[in-house]
């Protein structure tokens, strides 16, 4: 049995003072309790996360981190920075990292191994464009992004990493994967890691949907065998959503 695990990213939303008001409105919730639930917010906004956090249930996380633990890399925040706040997330390999910041398979593999020695839980993004999608190729790129970025990765950790399966033709643009093609491509990722890691580890990986996720369509999607929660954009920027979505079972 897997437990869900809804996760928002806030992408670069949210200056400090309306995160602030975000996150105490966040904490007034009554959420349900068997759901994983957190927020990966902007950089500038995790010390304020981690305070008004710190005696809920909502977990936090940033959306990037570099490798390495210090040194001279200005403008990155390090896994050591990470732990230091307590945090739980960290997201990885977003598509808006790779597409906007050049960020490659080789480097995100570093980033996710170097999460796991911090005991960060990666949440490791992959998913196709619209133009394999077309061709019939999403397989094909999804396969080839899991292989590079789960490199040499122990057996024992592979369970710590949550992947989210994000079609990149489906993030902001109100377009949703339907939910059989979503559990479609979420159980090809599950039968990727029973391959290339074993049976149980696939049976207790979790695995997310992104694109487009809101109240109006997370219950067929979460119905859905393969689908183990979200990663949630746009829809987890109000608190009346985010109540709804982490709340879909009640
Ligand atoms: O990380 C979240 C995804 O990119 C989805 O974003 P979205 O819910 O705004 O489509």
């Amino acid at each position: 049995m897997r437990t869900p695990v809804i996760v928002g990213n806030w992408k670069m939303n949210m200056t400090p003072s309306e995160a602030k008001s975000l996150l105490e409105e966040l904490v007034e919730l009554d959420l349900d309790e068997s759901v994983e639930k957190g927020v990966c917010v902007p950089a500038i906004d995790l010390l304020l996360a981690s305070e008004i956090l710190k005696d809920s249930d909502i977990k936090f996380g940033a959306q990037n981190m570099y490798f390495e633990e210090s040194g001279a890399y200005t403008g990155e925040i390090s896994p050591k920075m990470l732990n230091d706040i307590k945090a739980d997330y960290v997201i990885l390999g977003h598509s808006e990292r790779r597409e906007y910041f050049n960020e490659d398979d080789e480097l995100i593999n570093k980033k996710v191994l170097s999460a796991l020695d911090h005991d960060i839980v990666p949440i490791l993004c992959v998913g196709e464009t619209l133009e394999e999608r077309e061709a019939n190729k999403q397989e094909e790129k999804v396969k080839e992004q899991l292989e590079k970025d789960l490199k040499g990765i122990e057996g024992k950790d592979i369970t710590k990493v949550i992947i989210a399966y994000e079609p990149i033709w489906a993030i902001g643009t109100g377009k949703t994967a339907s939910a059989e093609d979503a559990d479609d491509m979420c159980a090809f990722i599950r039968n990727y890691i029973k391959e290339a890691f074993c049976e149980d580890c696939a049976g207790k990986i979790r695995i997310q949907y992104g694109g487009s996720m809101k109240p109006a369509n997370v219950k067929e999607l979460l119905a859905k065998e393969n689908i183990d929660g979200g990663l949630i954009g746009g829809a987890s920027l109000k608190a009346n959503d985010f109540e709804q979505l982490i709340n879909h079972k009640k």
